[in-house]
Formats: C-alpha cells, sequence, structure tokens
C-alpha cells in the first residue's frame, strides 16, 4: 500500500480486506473445515440456522414459507431452513425439484431432519400448480455446485419464483447466477442473498447486481485464520481502507508537494470532458493541473474552473514543456482519433510516467501501439472499450469480467480498471492484485461519469499514489461518492459533475 507524498505517517490500522473465492476455491474450503474436525451436516446445519435467522430478523411477520429445494447441498440448506421453521411454529412446504429419496450425504440428513419437523414434502414441479400464498420464497435450487444455466424443472422453478409477488431470499447465491463470473442468463431475482464461508466473486460484478438483491455473508463460525488460508481470486474495496491510504498532509505542505498532473484532450465539440477530468482530479486534492486543450474550450474552461491553467493547443508539439513538468498525465476523454488526437497521444507516450489512458486514448493504442506494455499506467476501459482491445464483442466481457481484465493486462501491463457495475481493477495474476469495488448505482449510467473516474485516478497518481492503489481509491472514491449523491437526490438525473464535493469529504477520512 502506497500513501500520498508530503502526508502524516499512517497511522490508521490497516484493514484487511474481504476476499472474494470463486466455487472451487469455495469447495476447498469446505473441504478445509470439514478436516478441521467440523462435520459436512454441522456445517449444513449451521448455514440454515443463519439464515433461519436472517429470516426472523428481516421477516417477522413471515407466516407462510415455501422452500424450492434442489438436490445438492444447497438443497439440503433449505431443508434445514424448513425443518427449524417448522419447528418455530410457521407453515412451512418444502418443493422438491429432485427426489428426497436421492439426495446423498450432508443432504439426506437434512431430508431426514426436516420430516422429523414434520415438514410437508411435495414434488417440486406438481407443487408449482398449488396455490401456497407464500409470505416468504427461499431459493435452496442451486448453489455453488449449479454448472451452466438451471435446466429443465429448476428452470421452471426460477420462474415461478420469479412470477410470484412474495420476497425471496437466496440461500448461498441466486439459482442461475454464475458462482464465479456474475453471468445470468436466467435467474432467480432475489431480495436478499446469504452466502456461506466465502463471498463468491460472481456475486459482485457483472449482471450478478440485477439478482442478488442485499447481500449478506456469514462465515458459519469458521476459525478466520482458515477463511485467510487458501486462494482466493480478490479481494472487495471497502470505505475503510481509505483512512490507511489517504493520511492527513503534513502542515507544512504547499503544491509543490502535491502533485501537477496534465489533462489533455478536448477537440472542438467534446471540451466537456476534459474539463470533468480536471476537476474530479483538483477535487480529490491534485496540487496544480494544467489542461492542453482545443483553444475553443479555453474560456468554458476558465470560467467554469479558474484554479485550472489552461492552454490552447494546435498540436502535440506545444505541450512538450508541460510533460516535462507535469508528474502525471490524464489523456482520452475528448481527444478523438484524428490528426491533432493522434499528436497529443504520441508525444504523451514518448515519455514514461504514470498516465491514466481512457477513451479515445485507448483507440489509439489499439490501432498505433499493438503490444506495446507498460508497468506506469492504468487503462480505464468500459465493457466497450475492453472488447474493442480484445478484439472480441462487449457480451462476451461482461460474461467472464475477471478473465477480460486479466487477459487486457497480461497484453498491456499497468493497471486495467474494467469499468461498470462491480468496476474490477487488475494488476496482475495473484490475489492481492485484484480489487473489486461493490459500490456505485445505476444513477452512474450518464455521460462524463467515466472522464471523471479518471480524473480521480490521475489526481491521486500525482500525489504519490502507486499506479494500483490510486485506481484502487480512485475507484471506491468516484462509487461511494456517486451513492452519497445518490442518497441526497435520487439515482435517475445525477450527473458525473455531482460527484466532485462528495468525493472531496471521502479523500479526508
Ligand atoms: N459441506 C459443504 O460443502 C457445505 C455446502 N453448503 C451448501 O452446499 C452448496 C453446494 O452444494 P453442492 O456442491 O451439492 O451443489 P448444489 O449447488 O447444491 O448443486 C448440485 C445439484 O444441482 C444439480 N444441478 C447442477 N447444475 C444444474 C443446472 N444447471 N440445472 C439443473 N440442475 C443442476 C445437480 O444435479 P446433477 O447435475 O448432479 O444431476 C445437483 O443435484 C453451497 O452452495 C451451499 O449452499 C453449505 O451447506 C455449507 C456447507
Ligand atoms: N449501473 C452502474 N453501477 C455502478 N457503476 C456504474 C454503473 N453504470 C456506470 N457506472 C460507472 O460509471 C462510469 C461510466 O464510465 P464511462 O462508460 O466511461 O462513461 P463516460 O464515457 O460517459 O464518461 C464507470 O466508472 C462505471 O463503472
Ligand atoms: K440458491
Amino acid at each position: 500500500m502506497s500513501t500520498p507524498l508530503h502526508t502524516r505517517r499512517r497511522t490508521a490500522a490497516v484493514e484487511v480486506p474481504a476476499r472474494l473465492h470463486d466455487a472451487a476455491q469455495t469447495r476447498a474450503l469446505d473441504r478445509e473445515a470439514i478436516a478441521a474436525g467440523i462435520s459436512g451436516f454441522e456445517l449444513m446445519r449451521r448455514a440454515g440456522a443463519a439464515a433461519f435467522a436472517l429470516i426472523r430478523q428481516r421477516w417477522p411477520k413471515a407466516r407462510r414459507i415455501r422452500v424450492f429445494c434442489g438436490g445438492g447441498n444447497n438443497g439440503g440448506d433449505g431443508y434445514v431452513v424448513a425443518a427449524l421453521a417448522s419447528r418455530a411454529g410457521l407453515m412451512v412446504e418444502v418443493l422438491a425439484f429432485k427426489s428426497p429419496e436421492t439426495l446423498a450425504g450432508e443432504a439426506a440428513e437434512a431430508v431426514a431432519m426436516a420430516r422429523e419437523a414434520g415438514v410437508a414434502i411435495v414434488d417440486g414441479e406438481a407443487g408449482l400448480d398449488q396455490p401456497f400464498d407464500a409470505d416468504l420464497l427461499v431459493d435452496a435450487l442451486l448453489g455453488t455446485g449449479a454448472k451452466g444455466a438451471p435446466r429443465g424443472a429448476y428452470l421452471r422453478a426460477v420462474e415461478a419464483i420469479n412470477q410470484d409477488p412474495a420476497p425471496v431470499l437466496a440461500i448461498d447465491l441466486p439459482s442461475g447466477v454464475d458462482a464465479d463470473t456474475g453471468m445470468a442468463e436466467q435467474a432467480v431475482s432475489a431480495t436478499l442473498t446469504l452466502s456461506f464461508i466465502a463471498r463468491k466473486f460472481g456475486l459482485y460484478t457483472g449482471l450478478a447486481a440485477d439478482y442478488v438483491g442485499e447481500r449478506f455473508f456469514d462465515d458459519l463460525g469458521l476459525d478466520p485464520r482458515l477463511l485467510a488460508s487458501g486462494e482466493a481470486l480478490g479481494r472487495l474495496l471497502e470505505p475503510a481502507m481509505l483512512a490507511g491510504y489517504l493520511p492527513p498532509r503534513l502542515p507544512s505542505s504547499h503544491k509543490g508537494h502535491t502533485g501537477h498532473l496534465l489533462v489533455v484532450g478536448g477537440r472542438p465539440g467534446y471540451g466537456g470532458s476534459t474539463i470533468m477530468v480536471s476537476e474530479a482530479a483538483a477535487r480529490v486534492g491534485a496540487g496544480l493541473i494544467s489542461l492542453a486543450t482545443d483553444a475553443c474550450h479555453l474560456a468554458a474552461a476558465l470560467a467554469r474552473r479558474p484554479e485550472l491553467m489552461v492552454r490552447g493547443v494546435r498540436s502535440g508539439l506545444e505541450i512538450g514543456d508541460l510533460l516535462e513538468a507535469a508528474d502525471a498525465v490524464a489523456i482520452g476523454p475528448g481527444l478523438g482519433q484524428g490528426a491533432w488526437g493522434q499528436g497529443l497521444f504520441d508525444k504523451v507516450l514518448e515519455r514514461p510516467g504514470p498516465r491514466v489512458i481512457d477513451a479515445d486514448a485507448l483507440h489509439l493504442l489499439e490501432s498505433r501501439y499493438a503490444g506495446l506494455r507498460r508497468d506506469d499506467w492504468v487503462l480505464t476501459p468500459h465493457p466497450g472499450e475492453a472488447a474493442m482491445m480484445l478484439g472480441c464483442k462487449a457480451s462476451q466481457v461482461q460474461a467472464d469480467r475477471l478473465a477480460a481484465a486479466r487477459e487486457l493486462w497480461r497484453r498491456r501491463g499497468g493497471v486495467i480498471v474494467l469499468k461498470g457495475n462491480g468496476t474490477l481493477v487488475v494488476a496482475g495474476e495473484n490475489e492481492t492484485d485484484v480489487a473489486l469495488c461493490p459500490y456505485g448505482n445505476p444513477g452512474m449510467a450518464s455521460g462524463g461519469m467515466g472522464d471523471v473516474l479518471g480524473g480521480m485516478i490521475a489526481g491521486l497518481l500525482v500525489q504519490g499514489l502507486a499506479p494500483f492503489d490510486a485506481a484502487c481509491v480512485g475507484v471506491l472514491v468516484h462509487a461511494l461518492a456517486a451513492d452519497e449523491a445518490a442518497r441526497v437526490g435520487g439515482e435517475r438525473g445525477l450527473l458525473a459533475g455531482d460527484l466532485a464535493s462528495f468525493a472531496r469529504r471521502r479523500v479526508n477520512p
């Protein structure tokens, strides 16, 4: 972890961020726990108990509960929930999508527990035709053992759950959402999802957000040392981390200590983007900002932010001195891919140093610098730009966002920020090189949001944060600012320019 230059020694405790696992890594943790002496059924009993406790807490008035059970251990969790609910005097029905007699191991023990508690277990498909008038549905169809999209009776169960107006608790994950990638075609749309033992990577990125509802997690009381062992895919970005990255400045700091950013871009008609990049960088604390843009935007830029040093430039030949003075460069928004943009981009790439490369600059990188790899740049593609760089479709990027970001990193090095819900920051193959932002909201689906993100990352780079750290902090501050702005005024109508003042609070944790 790097901290900005000229700041007080870090005093905040460094938060260990939550780990993210895929299904295979989760199964490995399950096996470790069992090897450490907790039986598989005991884990299942704890999972069911955690789910039932959440039901009592969130739906204390629920009296009629319908549990949709599959044929594996996820179904087993469902039978335990049903048993506990029945023992507590609730009216419970299990719809079994695999005959309970055929279940094995701990799931069979869970079936016996449900029978003993007097739970009505009916054939799933037949039961779908019978009205039940549930206060709550429990989705225990598929968990980490799911392979592909739900098939056959399971698919009909998913559709029936989604058509029922009752709220839905998804056990471990909403059936149909891929635990590894977040890919979902036909999936349960849950009110809450309660995950066990490991936070599944796929529940935090891609399409998963449309299905998971509110996320809850229970470690089933496992030893934290066990949960910290073994492999994981990456880590979650959390607000508590900011204090570690952004300690207060030294009282003697001056603008020479807080970094000089050069923002390059804004051809005629696209001047707003670079103004937003510049303002965002300023609001996260960049000391000085020079903006090299088309001369037609001079007045607008200065009227909006007189703090900027703005120069109208006709070609890359006119930014040599600015590049020399700058600690980092942000280039891309509004740049265009014509001769003007090309000349500026070529000039910026002539010199090494921290760079945020976004938008048109990503296209120029692909068309003019095939195969160039660097450690010091941060590339910030949205899924469409990532697809352009990988030569595939945006839907293929979204189908496995981590794989796409990793492939971009292998080709280009540095830091890859793959934008979109569940933004990923990737700078290598290890767990500590992968961060995922669980914040942000669909109010951010409006023009200029990416420009603001690029500005924030660049504004942190000039303050001395290492590229991976600047990207993580920038992504987190951007998303938290958007969430706060949305809380105040709603998601619809949120503007990129609204984020700056909220971001300022976050960079002073
Ligand atoms: N001790 C532990 O490990 C603990 C595990 N725990 C819980 O176990 C869960 C993992 O359980 P799991 O591994 O048994 O797999 P699970 O998700 O129930 O699916 C397997 C079943 O689904 C079926 N099936 C698969 N794909 C399908 C599809 N596309 N469409 C239709 N059917 C499909 C497959 O059928 P098959 O293909 O074999 O015929 C099989 O019947 C985990 O998420 C957590 O909830 C907790 O209790 C904590 C302790
Ligand atoms: N639904 C969403 N949830 C979370 N973040 C979002 C959502 N939609 C957009 N964003 C964020 O907003 C920004 C949009 O960036 P981009 O597509 O480059 O916009 P623009 O090109 O208009 O500046 C990214 O940081 C992205 O992660
Ligand atoms: K489930």
